[in-house]
């Protein structure tokens, strides 16, 4: 398996303030990854810190056989044409409609012609299942499972090898959520994205994810797949697994 992201020694500050203290993990290429851990133990910072939008860590962060933090601009650029991201609130530009919302991508990084940017934004907007007719729409008008997969196709608008989502189904009711799951998957065995997601839901942990980190007081206190979590003997991993393990009964 190829690595596509190595995280080593990474540790972040806020001030006095350690969120992450000296971790490590690594995201193979093609897996569905999962960032893990209680609220507030820094997998969003972690998330933010992969896609260069936090830089409060020494460390080192390696995407793609690049080290981050020695990128040149047009490297960072380069490399930013390789991911989408769907932050955790869909985070849609509130004054465009959808499909503007997924066409400013293609037009930051492409030299597409207008026409072409139209259809592929609203062949992205009809793979995450959404019709023809929301590109029109604007996000307020939009149901929250919408306003997700409208993002998600913004966040696809580039093909991207990587797939960052920050907490996918959080706010969607049950049946949305499930739905969203679904998508996820069979994006998935389209493309063959390499998916990193923040989540703490039960579901999607255990039927979607293949491997996941989970980051407990600073440290991460466990990385590999939901069996080896469910044989770890580790009493920090048992009891973080406990609650899930009750709800996905
Ligand atoms: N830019 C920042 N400046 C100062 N503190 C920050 C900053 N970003 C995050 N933090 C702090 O770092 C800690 C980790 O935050 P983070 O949002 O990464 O946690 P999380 O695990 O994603 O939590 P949640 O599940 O609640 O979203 C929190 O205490 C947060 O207040």
């Amino acid at each position: 398996m190829k690595e596509i992201i190595k995280v080593r020694n990474l540790t972040t500050k806020f001030g006095q303030k350690v969120v992450h203290d000296n971790i490590s993990i690594t995201i193979y290429e093609g897996e569905i990854y999962g960032i893990l851990g209680a609220s507030g133990s820094g997998k969003s910072t972690l998330l933010r810190e992969m896609i260069l939008l936090e830089h409060s860590f020494k460390g080192l962060i390696e995407i793609m056989g690049k080290d981050i933090t020695k990128l040149s601009l047009k490297e960072e650029i380069e490399l930013k044409k390789n991911w989408g991201v769907l932050f955790q609130f869909g985070a849609l530009f509130s004054s465009l409609n959808v499909l503007e919302n997924i066409s400013v991508v293609l037009e930051e990084y492409t030299d597409l012609p207008e026409e072409f940017i139209i259809k592929t934004a609203i062949s992205k907007l009809k793979l995450t299942g959404l019709k023809e007719e929301v590109a029109y729409q604007m996000p307020k008008n939009l149901s929250g499972g919408m306003v997700k997969r409208a993002a998600l196709a913004r966040a696809l608008a580039l093909d991207p090898k990587l797939l960052f989502l920050d907490e996918p189904t959080s706010g969607l009711d049950p049946v949305s959520a499930r739905a969203f799951d679904s998508l996820i998957k069979e994006l998935h065995s389209l493309f063959k994205p390499t998916v990193v997601m923040v989540t703490h839901d039960p579901q999607t942990i255990a039927n979607v994810l293949d491997r996941f980190c989970i980051l407990i007081d600073k440290k991460v206190v466990f990385e590999g797949t939901f069996d080896e979590a469910v044989k770890s003997t580790d009493k920090k991993v048992q009891k973080f697994l406990k609650p899930i393990l009750m709800e996905i009964e």
